[in-house]
């Protein structure tokens, strides 16, 4: 296009040597020449030794041979203790291998990251000095494009085929660096069901923290170290929030989990109550949908919101134009049109500050309200699932959801609204305004656009990845320091105030030199970019002062115009490069999001009609099998089939783990069965509402839970204030032994209890779920070991708040019985022993005495004192024990019992332990 043939030559030589670079960046990225991925992550490569090692890749999808590494995780947990029947295991020797390899590949990953870092930063290096290259040669390009003389047709040509020249070298820089990186870096791990983008290994040390996504554990030595899997494109902020790492630790038990073939099913979050569903996945595409679909009800405010932004922004990037214009009339001496041009900037002022506010209100209004709508919706969500679902989510994943990656799957909408579209804005109008004064200088200034984006944005990147390692440092410090004040005296006697300081003296020095070098590289980035920014000033004052000068058309104001854009557009420009990491990380945040609000439990709440009868129900479970999703090994009910009578008490007792809370949990229909059915009064529990349902059962289970709430309303827990009377309240209270200790409290009913209840004993708590169970009229009533965790003096009060109870609702409540106590079990009209989930024997106490069976023999040893073998621990057999001495007591005649008491509390006397005696 009518280029001598030097030009060509000198744009072929250009094109080669950024190749060249880019080659060597490839080179030095990889370590090796010609270039090829360093052996540690190559498939099944020898090691230096000789052995084969396991790749990443391989460990990420492990074979099903690996049965025996599930074993070995399972042993490592505890769950199985024996060897395994055949079922599970398939090798011994062959999970020790695999894990073994498990830990060979973990231990060289961390070498091959250490010598990872170095190589990356010669290749990152190498990157900065083939951008150097493309910026020079474009500025000197367009120097050369606005010196063309473009009166002729073939000069207009050659500027056109410079201009694309110029544009194409940057394009060509950033395909390249994008290859580049893709070519050096190592290869990633897929945790298939975990998380949807690669994962790398990555040192984590003094880089800020960052925590396991599966065990919210900060990366670092509890985690067994710093190495970690991460996620490139989910970064964590300073304090690690928003970030996807995976600890060492986690990944060795999910790699020893994919070695039993099950990657999906062992590591997916995504489950009800028939076990895992499908995974989720959510392209750009359809998370705009969905987050379109969010903002729906809020169209008139998202409209406002958009119509101001771009009006804002399109009259900010013209308000230098004007001034440029008011310059022009002030240089003319035309008045007139100097006052047509002060009129047009005060009104376009006022305009923008009017739109502005109106901006920041649509903006803030509908982030606040999607946020809102999404929270709640995500909430509902998860309290909709399924038991099944927690049984395999640890509280910190879920609370994550409803935190980070709310907030995370959010924030972008207001960034994209105020920066993405106001930046892209700025740009479109700013370019057109500067074109439309001279296309020239237009192209000189735009190339220090891009070199100045460049330094900021490289500096921005390494300045932040310092603040969070000084941020580390400083923290671990204060870590460190306050738990040595707070343990001042074990410091003292053990002399430990030198090493304690010495450690505090470490982090504060790591800091400091972090600091240090942090303040050398920003002054080094100030001098860079501000030599670029003076040289785009220097630039547009030169050519715009020698334009003006050859009278080409280009008048004084243009300068200022110019002057005050460039600032504006560099600005954009800059923030444009941060706002498209913005959807991305939206993206995979919504994603999580997302799949939890879509995500519908098998068990459905919402279907089915109320149970019918009100004089308590008739339960009966037919031919049950039950097995946990998460053992599914263990088959806890075998083919059981048990009647609870209407308005009658069944009592269940037998070793601990045979499986008896289990059917207090079927029955709740907490987990549907796998075999059989749970009928209530002759209709199939699956055709129940279950609100309804759950609404006539009251439940006392082994451990109380209590909310941070009153007194009252903890026990009213769950019931609008249609269902209750405040006496209805207090007569529950009096029944469960429970009002006179709350009358003691500062304000009665009213005093607010802390969460779980932790300033209260577990009698007092225990009580309060008995009157929590009774306010409620149960027409089923579930008694699950209620006085299992209590001591001698707290299990009477209790027991005896629960055979009053007992008395206050027997003939109109079916009363399920969980307990081990003689006492809670043999006034029940039928008692069932459970022994391995299956039900061995069955009848009245004095039937069940007869048959001399494992009832007679639990019993037997309850009375001759000796340990329930159905609990071992030893406070049962504390509790045995006491309860073995009350029951010899009470059959002391009357004087012989009153000189006995005297002679306890005379040994007691002075030792403060009267009432303990
Ligand atoms: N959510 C669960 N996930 C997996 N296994 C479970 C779960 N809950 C209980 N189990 C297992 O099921 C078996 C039966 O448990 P269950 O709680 O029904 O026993 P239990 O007879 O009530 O014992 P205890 O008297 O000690 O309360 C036990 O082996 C237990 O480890």
């Amino acid at each position: 296009l009518g280029a001598s043939p030097a030009n060509i030559g000198l744009a072929l030589a250009r094109l080669v040597a950024l190749n060249f670079l880019a080659l060597l960046a490839t080179r030095l990225g990889l370590g090796s020449w010609p270039c090829r991925r360093p052996s540690s992550s190559a498939d099944g490569e020898p090691s230096s030794d000789g052995t084969e090692q396991p790749s990443v890749r391989e460990l990420s999808a492990l074979p099903a041979s690996g049965a025996a590494m599930n074993r070995a995780l399972l042993l490592e947990e505890g769950i199985a203790s024996t060897p395994a029947n055949g079922s599970v295991v398939s090798s011994p020797s062959e999970g020790d291998a695999r894990a073994s390899k498990i830990d060979a590949t973990i231990a060289e990953q961390q070498n091959a990251v250490a010598k990872q870092q170095a190589r990356y930063m010669f290749r990152n290096a190498a990157l900065v000095v083939a951008y150097l290259f493309v910026a020079v040669s474009s500025v000197w390009m367009a120097i050369r494009i606005v010196n063309i003389n473009v009166n002729t047709s073939s000069g207009q040509w050659q500027a056109f085929a410079e201009a694309v020249c110029l544009l194409m070298a940057n394009f060509e820089f950033y395909l390249l660096k994008g290859l580049v990186i893709d070519a050096t870096s190592d290869e990633p791990v897929h945790l298939v069901g975990m998380h949807n983008h690669p994962l790398y290994w990555t040192n984590s040390e003094g880089k800020g923290f960052c925590r396991c996504r599966v065990c919210n554990e900060k990366i670092g030595e509890k985690t067994g170290g710093y190495l970690n899997l991460q996620c490139r494109n989910c970064v964590p902020n300073n304090w690690g929030y928003g970030g996807f790492n995976v600890c060492v630790n986690c990944y060795r038990k999910r790699a020893s989990k994919l070695a039993d073939g099950q990657a999906k099913d062992a590591m997916s979050i995504l489950r009800g109550d028939k076990g895992p569903k499908p995974e989720y996945k959510l392209t750009p595409w359809q998370y705009c949908c969905r987050v379109l679909v969010l903002l729906r009800p809020l169209a008139g405010i998202s409209a406002v919101a958009m119509t101001s932004v771009c009006i804002s922004q399109g009259l900010s990037a013209y308000l230098p134009k004007c001034q440029g214009d008011i310059m022009n009339a002030l240089v003319s001496g035309d008045r007139e049109k100097f006052h047509l041009n002060i009129t047009r900037f005060v009104i376009i002022v006022a305009v923008i500050s009017v739109v502005s506010f109106a901006k920041s209100v649509a903006v803030n209004t509908m982030y606040t309200r999607l946020y809102n709508n999404m929270a709640v919706g995500l909430f509902k969500a998860l309290l909709r699932q399924d038991v099944a679902f927690y049984d395999h989510t640890m509280t910190g994943q879920l609370t994550a959801r409803l935190t980070n990656d709310l907030s995370q799957a959010t924030y972008p909408i207001p960034s994209i609204m105020n920066s993405l579209i106001a930046n892209v804005v700025m740009l479109v109008v700013g370019f057109s305004v500067c074109l439309s004064d001279s296309w020239r200088l237009t192209i000189l200034a735009f190339t220090f656009l891009s070199p100045v984006a460049y330094v900021n944005g490289l500096y921005a990147r390494w300045a932040s990845s310092i603040q969070a390692s000084q941020w580390t440092y400083i923290s671990d410090a204060q870590g460190g320091a306050s738990q040595a004040l707070t343990n001042i005296r074990t410091v003292r006697s053990f002399c430990a105030g030198d090493a304690e300081l010495a450690k505090y003296e470490g982090h504060m020095r790591k800091s400091m030199d972090v600091g240090l070098k942090n303040a050398w590289g920003q002054g080094g980035a100030t001098l860079l970019s501000g030599f670029l920014e003076q040289g785009a000033s220097f630039i547009i004052l030169y050519y715009g002062g020698l334009l003006v000068l050859d009278h080409d058309g280009f008048e004084v104001g243009s300068i200022i115009t110019f002057s005050y854009l460039w600032n504006r557009l560099s600005s954009a420009f800059q923030g444009l490069n941060d706002n498209m990491n913005a959807p991305i990380k939206a993206m995979s945040a919504g994603q999580r999001v997302f799949e939890i609000m879509d995500l519908q439990p098998d068990i459905s709440e919402e279907t089915g009609a109320g149970p019918s009868g009100s004089r308590g129900m008739q339960v009966d479970f037919r031919d049950i099998e039950f097995t946990y999703q998460s053992r599914p090994d263990k088959v806890v009910l075998k083919k059981v089939n048990l009647t609870l009578e209407a308005g009658k008490t069944l009592a269940l007792c037998g070793k601990s783990g045979c499986g008896k809370s289990t059917i207090s949990k079927l029955l709740l229909r907490m987990y549907d069965p796998q075999k059989g059915s749970v009928l209530v009064n002759n209709v199939s529990l699956e055709d129940l509402h279950l609100p309804t349902y759950r609404k006539c059962i009251g439940v006392v289970s082994q451990e109380t839970q209590l909310f941070r709430a009153t007194i009252a309303e903890n026990i009213t827990y769950g019931m609008t204030d249609s269902e209750f009377t405040f006496a209805d309240v207090e007569h529950a209270a009096r029944l469960a032994n429970a009002d006179e200790f709350i009358r003691t409290l500062p304000e009665g009913y009213k005093t607010v209890i802390g969460e779980g209840g932790h300033d209260l004993s577990g009698g007092q708590k225990q009580r309060l779920s008995i009157a929590r169970a009774l306010v409620r009229r149960p027409q089923i009533l579930l008694l699950d070991e209620a006085t299992s965790a209590l001591d001698a003096e707290n299990e009477a009060l209790v027991q005896e708040a629960i055979e009053a109870m007992m008395v206050e609702v027997r003939g109109q409540c079916t009363i399920l019985i969980i307990a081990h106590r003689l006492s809670t079990i043999k006034d029940a009209n039928r008692i069932m022993v459970l022994h391995e989930g299956e039900v061995v024997e069955d009848g009245t106490h004095e039937d069940l005495l007869s048959k001399d069976g494992r009832y007679a023999a639990m019993i037997s040893r309850q009375l001759q004192g000796g340990k329930d073998t159905a609990d071992d621990s030893p406070a049962a057999a504390s509790r045995e024990a006491s309860s073995k001495i009350s029951e010899l007591f009470e059959t002391l005649p009357d004087e012989e019992r009153q000189a006995l008491l005297k002679s306890l509390f005379a040994m007691c006397k002075g030792k403060g332990k009267g009432k303990a005696a």
